[in-house]
């Protein structure tokens, strides 16, 4: 039986990015994705974007909606202060025990909690389980369908705040349009378009950030 994605992606991490270094670990996945096998990591075209974001709210407690091999999960935490904290969620355990390895090599496990279980289950335990009062920043990647009720279902848990940030990656491509919909009709976000292109290709894709207003 062969590898699977996750896998050869570790292993090319293993192989050639130096451990506990976040941006070796970035650039490593990005060129074996860009010439081996592409992959649906935020990647290098829309990862500054996501950066430039993150920096800017500089989140104390950080959210991402599907961890996948941990890429965003690095690009965010990376920039996180001391004492701040991403909590990541996902629910395959094959692609969880692969992104534990690969957020370990960049050095950042101290700042990353990865939950593994679906969104739904997970975000109504934020608060008691997990002693989260509210979010001030959610990267939304997971399965695209899921964007709209699991936004819904943080606001009915209470976990945003007056200018909570959400950054929804593929609002093109895939194309999240229920989502787009909502937070750019909704009187409780302000929405804007960050234009870019899918990972690793020509195609247009972007991210959508549209802050909670209460
Ligand atoms: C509900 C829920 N809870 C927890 N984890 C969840 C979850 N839904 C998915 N997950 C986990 O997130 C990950 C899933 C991410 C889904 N992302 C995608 O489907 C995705 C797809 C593309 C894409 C674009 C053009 C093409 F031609 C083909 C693909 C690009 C991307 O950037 C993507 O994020 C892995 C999965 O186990
Ligand atoms: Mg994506």
């Amino acid at each position: 039986t062969g590898s699977t994605q996750p896998q050869r992606i570790l292993k090319a991490v293993q192989n050639n990015a130096t451990w506990g270094d976040a941006e070796s670990v970035i650039a490593t996945i990005d060129n074996y994705c860009r010439r081996k096998e592409w992959a649906m990591n935020v990647g290098d075209d829309k990862g500054p974007i996501l950066d430039s974001v993150v920096s800017e709210v500089s989140p104390k407690v950080a959210l991402e909606l599907g961890t996948y091999c941990g890429y965003s999960t690095i690009r965010i935490a990376r920039l996180l202060s001391p004492g701040s904290c991403l909590i990541t969620l996902e629910f395959n355990p094959d692609c969880a025990i692969i992104a534990r390895q690969i957020i370990a090599w960049a050095g950042l496990q101290d700042r990353v909690q990865l939950l593994e279980g679906p969104s739904k289950d997970l975000i109504p335990q934020m608060k008691e389980s997990f002693r989260v009062k509210s979010f001030d920043f959610v990267f939304l990647d997971h399965w695209k369908e899921y964007y709209l009720p699991d936004t819904k279902l943080l606001e009915e848990c209470g976990l945003l705040r007056k200018g909570t940030v959400l950054l929804a990656d593929n609002v093109i491509c895939p194309g999240t349009p229920k989502y787009l919909e909502y937070v750019r009709n909704s009187p409780r976000y302000e929405s804007c378009y960050f234009k870019s292109h899918l990972e690793y290709t020509k195609v247009e894709d972007g991210l959508e950030k549209s802050v909670f207003l209460g």
